[in-house]
């Protein structure tokens, strides 16, 4: 951003001096020398930012980069042009490089992309308050995501991760299995009965269905009673208007892409009190998601109060800590609810898409899941941790979508002062990229076949490994790891075991086309562009 006080006033100033001293030099009249003078500083300071700075001067000069890009936007055109994470991707398997890459984006701002586990836990564990969540996320996603844990830094944050964290112990997960496996039982009944209902006369697109639309409204059920306490019912009703604005928000037009990069540059009222339809559906979707928060809470409370003081899910949790405001409360629960259900709708896609992709992959999971877990038609069967967890092949296939498609492909910290990575300067203000899916992919820490699809990496033996053969744990970076890791990944493993064993032993799945080309959208979370339909068969159970 131009630095708009100093040039308004010294144009300003410098404008009244010409006029008072020099007037035979003014151009033109006071506004007309002013609006020329805050011109001339305004070209001067572009120079110096956009040339002269980043090519001349940045202490970030020597690191490597990658070649080519524009000499005024840098790599903006190709980080555009693909799907968020995968230059990144390109660009840590092709340019040696010591654990840092430079590379610059709109109007050559520069970015450090960390590319190996030494720098990756430098920033994310030892110096995780120093490289804080720049400004410009909590512009753009804080009002759906709410400014809870999320966006809290330093002691905030810590004292917030602490009173949070008892509800994702795995003590407490533990006993949540049961109810991860009956919504995931929930969902495929409800599939197999829309799928007989909406069986086509002329018998084209039969038991056809689009994955996010039903791991979608799963994912959301499962976040409101395990989280909150409230069963949303979107399984049940397909137009709940929860689940319809979350999906308005999270699969955004192109436009709203160019719409966040503009918030890098504009001031984000100015953005936000454009007459676009993106504001609005944000404004909308955010007040009815604070809404449902709100009564959440007062409904929460008056349980508490006649004595439900029992209850595990989160809300019930940080209300016990005694420890939230009820407005911070409200950011909390916005926080879990878009946080938890759009990133494991998201690998259900992947997983999915994977199954389509691997046959052979999908019969030996289905094997598993029917020699090791009840039917999902038999209501009383009850499942435990154990059983989801003992389910080796289910487990490695799960960690291995997580691998190569990780739904956050991209996040990003900011150097709140002058700090060093690596032994590297790194000044206050750098932009530091952290690329999950480039990380998971790079051949550097996952060898040759990093690419291909291969649960098999996460067994030993037969039974489930740490690392998938990885000598480090950065290695995975789905979750991200340190004090600001995903407080959610328990809940998420576990949650998505559920409804891939679920869907994988109830059906039979292939593409509704089998010539389907993947293409990748890219947002908060990324998933296969335009929905991914499939064609489902049922078997015996
Ligand atoms: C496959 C599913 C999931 C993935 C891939 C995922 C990924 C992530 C990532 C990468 C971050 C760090 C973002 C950043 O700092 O830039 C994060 C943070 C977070 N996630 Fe998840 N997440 C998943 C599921 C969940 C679930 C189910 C919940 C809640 C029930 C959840 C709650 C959170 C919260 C509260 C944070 C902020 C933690 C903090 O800053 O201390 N996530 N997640």
């Amino acid at each position: 951003m131009p630095p708009k006080l100093p040039i308004l006033v010294s144009s300003a100033a410098a404008s009244m001096l010409l006029a008072h001293y020099a007037p035979a030099y003014a151009p033109g009249s006071r506004l007309q020398t002013f609006f020329l003078i805050a011109f001339t500083e305004f070209i001067a300071w572009a120079t110096w930012r956009v040339i002269i700075y980043p090519n001349f001067i940045s202490p970030l000069k020597g690191l490597p980069e990658p070649s080519g890009g524009s000499w005024w936007n840098g790599q903006a055109s190709i980080i555009m042009a693909q799907p968020s994470g995968h230059p990144m991707r390109e660009w840590i398997g092709a340019i040696p490089n010591d654990g840092l890459i430079r590379y610059t984006n709109w109007f050559n701002s520069e970015r450090v992309l960390l590319t190996n586990p030494k720098t990756l836990a430098e920033v994310l564990s030892s110096k995780n308050y120093e490289f804080i969540k720049p400004a410009h996320f909590l512009d753009i996603i804080g009002k759906i995501l709410g400014i809870g844990i999320l966006f809290a830094e330093g002691d905030e944050h810590r004292t917030q991760r602490k009173n949070l964290m008892p509800a994702f112990s795995y003590r407490h997960i533990k006993d949540l299995y049961p109810v991860f496996w009956s919504k995931s039982t929930e969902m495929v009944e409800r599939m197999s009965t829309a799928i007989q209902e909406d069986f086509p006369r002329d018998g084209s697109a039969a038991n056809v269905v689009e994955v996010s639309d039903w791991s979608s409204r799963a994912t959301l059920d499962i976040i409101g009673v395990a989280g909150m306490g409230r069963d949303f019912e979107a399984l049940k009703n397909p137009d709940n208007e929860l689940s319809k604005t979350y999906k308005n928000i999270f699969h955004p037009p192109k436009s709203a892409r160019y719409l966040q990069v503009a918030g890098m540059f504009l001031p984000r009222w100015f953005l936000k009190s454009l007459p676009l339809k993106r504001n609005d559906e944000i404004s909308e979707g955010s007040a009815l998601i604070k809404q449902t928060c709100r009564d959440l809470i007062a409904a929460k409370k008056i349980r508490m109060e006649k004595g439900g003081a029992d209850e595990t899910d989160i809300l019930s949790v940080a209300l016990k800590s005694g420890s939230f405001e009820d407005e911070n409360l409200v950011s909390q629960m916005m926080t879990f609810l878009a946080a938890g259900h759009e990133t494991t709708s998201s690998s259900m896609q992947w997983a999915i898409y994977m199954m389509c992709r691997h046959p052979d992959v999908q019969t030996r999971l289905r094997d598993e899941i029917h020699s090791k877990l009840p039917s999902v038609r038999d209501a009383q069967a009850q499942i435990t941790a154990a059983d989801i967890d003992n389910c080796h092949y289910l487990q490695a296939v799960c960690k291995e979508t997580l691998r190569l498609w990780a739904p956050v492909a991209l996040t990003m910290r900011v150097a709140a002062q002058d700090e060093t990575i690596n032994g590297h300067p790194i000044p206050k203000g750098t932009l530091v990229v952290l690329a999950p899916l480039a990380i998971n992919c790079s051949k550097h820490l996952w060898g040759d076949d990093a690419m291909d699809f291969k649960p098999e990496r996460w067994l030993t033996d037969g039974v489930s490994n740490k690392n998938g053969g990885a000598e480090s744990n950065y290695s995975f970076m789905t979750f991200l790891h340190g004090p600001r890791s995903c407080i959610g990944q328990g809940f998420a493993n576990a949650e998505f075991a559920c409804l891939l064993a679920a869907w994988i032993g109830k059906f039979e799945t292939e593409f509704e086309d089998k010539d389907y080309v993947l293409e990748v959208k890219s947002g908060i979370t990324s998933r296969p562009k335009n929905g991914l339909r499939v064609k489902l068969t049922e078997v015996e159970w």
